[in-house]
């Protein structure tokens, strides 16, 4: 059956306090994820992308409205959603495999060697388990932050920005991958991305956010079968729409 408020974000504003003036970063947000969805979220520097993020992985609870996870209100961090930022945040002293079994929460030594096994095999790097991260490249060590992420058999992933400082191949090759993931693993993922071409490359749906403070603009489905050519007609023309009203403000 289809869920269609595995992710149910209602009403949600959000404000940082500051000494002398407070900031409004997110102002009445109100938008639900399906099961198995790939949502992409652009919107301009400073709209709230992260601070979206942030509340949906339970690191930030201090705001108004609701934010639910298969019915249940997020109320911190929880195994069931897995996060992967901009930077890889390894840790430099620990092996790959040391940084992956430091994010796993449960199983025997044997489990857990299978389960590091296994996925650092989704990510295409079986055999790299003894390296140390400055040993990567940036994509390879993304790679592992993926892994790293997806090794508790989170629901949802939530990817902030996550090819943003990788080459353009590399970013083009981790795109890929990260679809073949989603399909094979089924998971829900949301992510944010500055880059429209990569979020009509990977979205079944686009939502574009507008500017300070952060209000949900406009959702762009984008009914285009994988995998997508983004020189294609259709492609381009969603591409361009989307562009349209993410830079309307602008022009
Ligand atoms: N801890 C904080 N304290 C005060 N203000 C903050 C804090 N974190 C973020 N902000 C402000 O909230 C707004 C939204 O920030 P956020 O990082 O969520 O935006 P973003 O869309 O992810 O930006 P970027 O695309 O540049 O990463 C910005 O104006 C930012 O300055």
């Amino acid at each position: 059956m289809k869920d269609n408020n595995h992710v149910a974000i209602t009403n949600l504003s959000k404000t940082y306090k500051k000494q002398n003036s407070d900031v409004l970063a997110l102002n009445g947000i109100t938008l639900n994820v399906s099961r198995n969805e790939f949502l992409c979220i652009v919107g301009a520097s400073g709209c709230g992308k992260s601070t979206l993020l942030r509340i949906l992985s339970g690191l930030d609870k201090e705001y108004n409205g609701s934010v639910s996870v298969g019915g249940t209100k997020i109320s911190g961090p929880g195994l069931e959603r897995g996060i992967v930022f901009q930077e890889h945040r390894l840790l430099p002293w620990l092996t790959v495999r040391d940084n992956i079994e430091f994010a796993l929460q449960t199983g025997t030594q044997a489990e857990k060697a299978n389960l590091i096994a296994g996925h650092l095999k989704l990510v295409g790097l079986a055999g790299f388990e003894k390296a140390y991260p400055n040993q990567l490249s940036g994509g390879m060590a993304q790679r592992v932050a993926i892994a790293r992420a997806l090794v508790n058999r989170p629901d949802i992933l939530l990817l902030d920005e996550p090819f943003g400082a990788l080459d353009a191949l590399t970013r083009l090759k981790l795109q890929q991958q990260i679809l073949a993931i989603w399909e094979k693993e089924k998971t829900t993922m949301i992510m944010v991305t500055h880059d429209i071409e990569e979020a009509v490359f990977l979205g079944d749906r686009v939502v574009v956010m507008s500017e300070r403070p952060g209000t949900i603009k406009k959702e762009f489905e984008v009914d285009l079968l994988r995998p997508r050519n983004r020189s294609g007609v259709a492609f381009q023309q969603v591409r361009k729409e989307i562009y349209r009203e993410f830079y309307a403000d602008l022009m």
